[in-house]
């Protein structure tokens, strides 16, 4: 791993960190804010379409609450990259858009695997370089985050202690923010579905979401399918829709505490 910035901020460390990922085949780079006083405890943010690992590092203001609380944030990219690498001319395809999911078909299987990105090659550089409690691990993320939060939770059970979303795709097999791009990946979109993950499996952990009732993209969401499932299964669940906002990181920066402190709550 080696250090591309530190920046000073709120009492801490914000950095952008460079290592290579062996489930990508790339270098993969990643922001992680370090407050002054960590307790360990670690959030991860998964970001959506178009997004790279600075997007929510300098627009979400996590930081400040992180501070606060001790807790250290991890800000991954949304996909491997590279001109040798595959890419779609759609903006909601290929690179910065992986869906956070483990490519099998063509020409996506050698570098698209963001699932184990997120869940073994990036915490394994990570924990190796911070002095980090594993046992305190929580995620988040913002609309196609927000569908990696909650899919590699329900794959991952017991490894996130509670989970968040802004704004999440949670109906990917029901919407063209899903069925194209996952289909693609792995010829399988149901098998990504947060809707049909909760009805099917559950989340033991507990869940705040919160989406906007402006959200420009709420037809591609699913909230509501989501919901049901939610209802269904007896899950633990608070899910808000918030007046007037829509799907921007002004949203995102809006809700930033009260996502920080419901996971400090659950780390603690
Ligand atoms: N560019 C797309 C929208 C993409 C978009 O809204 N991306 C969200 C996540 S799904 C985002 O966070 N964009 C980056 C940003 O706001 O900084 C469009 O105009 O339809």
């Amino acid at each position: 791993m080696r250090i591309v910035s530190e920046n000073r901020c709120f009492g801490g460390t914000q950095g952008v960190h460079v290592h290579a990922s062996e489930a990508t085949g790339t270098e993969m780079t990643f922001g992680l804010f370090r407050p002054e006083y960590p307790t360990g405890a670690v959030l991860w943010y998964l970001s959506g379409l178009t997004c790279t690992h600075e997007n929510a590092m300098t627009k979400a203001g996590l930081q400040g609450w992180a501070a606060e609380t001790g807790m250290t944030v991890v800000f991954p990219d949304t996909s491997p990259r590279g001109a040798d690498l595959p890419d779609d001319d759609a903006f909601d395809m290929g690179q910065g858009a992986s869906f956070y999911v483990d490519a099998t078909e063509e020409p996506w299987a050698r570098n698209f695997r963001m699932e184990r990105y997120i869940t073994a090659d990036l915490p394994e550089t990570v924990f190796a370089a911070f002095d980090l409690d594993e046992t305190r691990q929580a995620i988040t993320g913002h609309s196609m985050g927000g569908h990696g939060a909650l899919t590699l939770a329900m794959k991952h059970p017991g490894r996130y202690r509670s989970v968040s979303a802004f704004s999440p795709i949670c109906n990917p097999s029901e919407s063209d923010w899903g069925v194209p791009q996952l289909t693609a990946y792995t010829g399988d979109p149901k098998a990504h579905d947060a809707t049909i993950l909760m009805a099917e499996r559950g989340l033991s952990a507990p869940l705040l979401i919160d989406t906007g009732t402006d959200d420009q993209f709420r037809d591609k969401l699913g909230t509501a399918a989501f919901a049901q499932a939610v209802g269904t299964r007896h899950a633990e669940a608070v899910i808000r829709q918030q007046r007037g906002y829509d799907h921007s990181y002004f949203f995102v920066s809006t809700f930033a505490a009260d996502h920080v402190a419901f996971h400090a709550e659950h780390l603690a």
